[in-house]
């Protein structure tokens, strides 16, 4: 039994030739067993390319990204992945899905828990694939998932075409089936507010490297968001970004010793901590999980 859901150390993915811009670079990162990682980053920054490469879909091009201790071709059985695009057959049933799910993962299935997926939105059993609007695809592609009752939930963006009420209630789902079961979840997303109470862990994915990692009351505690006077001294602290408006200036640190006085300081939500890297591409990075080194 590991205690590491996925390990990535020295990972690079090239598409296409090599020479081209990589799309994730020297990514190194520890995700242990049981925890719910958000991960989150600008367009383009890598976030689908990290999860199909955890799905074993994508082969690195330099590195290695470990999933329970193995290649991700060894654990097929025990991940479950749901990609953006959600590939599902058009002309079977809702039912029909169900049914070959259940025949792909023999001695796995769990039919109460998708089940319960596909009844909490109201689909009809009978209904063909095709039939069905996008946030109801999605959540077929989450009971299937589920029902498969797996050890590693990768989930690509899976609440960004569900309405709010939907996403909300699929969010519960989802916690408390990892609270349940232990399941490890990593979950990208733009919708940082959603991720807020559910997560316990962030990787924050920047121009192809893993610019924040760890658990995320670790992260929250290493930072602090400062008010003070325009043209105020914040050293010898590091200023991840800094904003003045008139006289005053607002600034997320990483305090080196205490914070004076004259400055008004609070622990920033995890909405501000990944805005402010968001708008300080070349803030440093911080990693608070112990990644390995790459192999050399
Ligand atoms: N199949 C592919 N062929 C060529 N380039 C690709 C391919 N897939 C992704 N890329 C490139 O790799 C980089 C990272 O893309 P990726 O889809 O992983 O980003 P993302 O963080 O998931 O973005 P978004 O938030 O827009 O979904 C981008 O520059 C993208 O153009």
């Amino acid at each position: 039994m590991t205690h590491t859901a996925l390990e990535a150390a020295g990972l690079a993915k090239v598409f296409g030739r090599r020479g081209r811009r990589p799309a994730l670079d020297g990514c190194a990162f520890r995700l242990p067993a049981g925890r719910v990682c958000a991960v989150v980053g600008p367009n383009g920054a890598g976030k689908s390319t990290l999860l199909a490469l955890a799905a074993g879909l994508l082969a690195p091009t330099e590195g290695t990204l470990r999933v329970l201790g193995a290649h991700p071709s060894e654990v097929r059985d025990r991940l479950a992945y749901v990609a953006q695009d959600k590939p599902l057959h058009p002309r079977l049933t809702v039912a029909d899905t169900l049914r070959l799910g259940a025949e792909l993962n023999p001695g796995r299935w769990n039919p109460a828990a998708a089940a319960r997926i596909v009844a909490e939105g109201g689909l009809d059993p009978r209904a063909r694939i095709r039939t069905l609007s996008g946030g109801q695809r999605t959540r077929v592609a989450l009971a299937l998932a589920l029902g498969k009752r797996p050890e590693v939930l990768l989930l690509d963006e899976p609440m960004a075409d569900l309405d709010p009420l939907a996403r909300h209630q699929l969010m519960g789902t989802l916690m408390a089936d990892a609270a349940e079961h232990g399941t490890t979840i990593v979950m990208s997303s733009h919708v940082v507010a959603e991720l807020e109470g559910s997560c316990d862990f962030l990787l924050l994915v920047g121009g192809g490297r893993v610019r924040l990692s760890g658990p995320l009351d670790d992260l929250l505690a290493a930072h602090t968001l400062v008010t003070g006077p325009a043209g105020g001294d914040l050293t010898p602290h590091t200023v991840v970004e800094s904003r003045s408006a008139g006289r005053q200036l607002t600034a997320l640190i990483r305090p080196r010793g205490p914070v004076p006085g004259t400055w008004q300081s609070a622990e920033p939500s995890l909405e501000e901590l990944v805005l402010a890297h968001l708008r300080a591409p070349e803030a440093p990075a911080l990693h608070l999980d112990a990644p390995v080194e790459a192999a050399v």
